[in-house]
């Protein structure tokens, strides 16, 4: 089905024959080349500040291509470290890989993926909304966080356990208990790389400052396996969503910097 963007033509290389900025200076996923980056005091004098609410999560989406925890964004900012104004909290999604694959994140970490990458997409408060800030250089600052297999995140838990009940694309559930996205968080959330890039799905903006956080957030095995219950369109009819990822593109001419040494 047309509808799917990763599984119709030939997927994420034949996104640039509809949206030509996909070979653009400033697209993302990228790969972290750690001998690459580089540590930049000022991401430290001025830390970044990450503030989330018990409040702030309204409802839960089947976008067709990941579910969206959507947000209000009330008592939820971002701001400091690379950032120089306040960006309020839209919603977080992720993109994950295939049973048995090690592929699922957008972004790699000297060539490696991790299984799964999760995006809290943020917007800037000096544009009147997230509509006007979305194709705006400052537009967008999107945190990301790496899912590795380990002990089970019961937090995140509390989302998975409303998929079943958005099995198709456009179904859509409010969320009745507080969740507050803070638990998504690393335990470390001071060490992360920052450069300036894109969306990573159609119509691929180069409107965000990618955040990246470089300790990855522990999650278990089935907590992985639930996220491809969630349910897609494909050519073949509707089947599981997975490798709903757009592998890493030329970094060009941008350094990745560090807030760590
Ligand atoms: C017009 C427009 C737009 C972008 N919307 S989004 O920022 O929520 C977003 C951001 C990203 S990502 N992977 O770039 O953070 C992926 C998917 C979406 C989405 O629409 O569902
Ligand atoms: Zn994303």
């Amino acid at each position: 089905k047309r509808g799917n963007i990763y599984l119709s033509g030939a997927g994420p290389s034949a996104w640039h024959e509809e949206y030509p900025v996909a070979k653009g200076k400033r697209q993302s996923p990228v790969d972290i080349n750690t001998n690459k980056t580089k540590f930049d005091p000022k991401l430290a004098a001025d830390p970044l500040t990450i503030r989330f609410s018990d409040s702030c999560c309204q409802s839960i989406v089947n976008t067709g291509i990941s579910f969206q925890v959507t947000s209000n964004g009330a008592g939820c900012e971002l701001s400091g470290g690379p950032l120089d104004s306040t960006y309020q909290f839209a919603q977080f999604h992720a993109h994950w890989g295939a049973y048995l694959k090690t592929t699922g994140s957008e972004h790699t970490v000297d060539g490696v993926s991790y299984p799964a990458e999760l995006h809290l997409v943020h917007w800037n408060t000096k544009y009147d909304d997230f509509k006007d800030a979305v194709d705006k250089p400052d537009g967008l600052a999107v945190i990301a966080v790496f899912f590795k297999r380990g002990k089970e995140h019961p937090g995140f838990g509390k989302i998975q356990d409303l998929f079943s009940k958005i099995p198709a694309k456009g179904a859509k559930v409010n969320i009745d208990f507080e969740f507050n996205p803070g638990l998504l968080m690393p335990p470390d959330s001071e060490n992360y790389w920052t450069y300036l890039g894109s969306l990573t799905t159609p119509p691929l903006y180069e409107s965000v400052t990618w955040i990246v956080m470089k300790e990855p957030l522990e999650v278990s095995v089935e907590q992985i396996a639930i996220l491809r219950t969630l349910l897609w369109e494909t050519p073949n009819g509707v089947s599981q969503m997975y490798n709903n990822f757009r592998p890493p593109v030329p970094l060009r001419d941008r350094v990745i910097r560090a807030s760590f040494g």
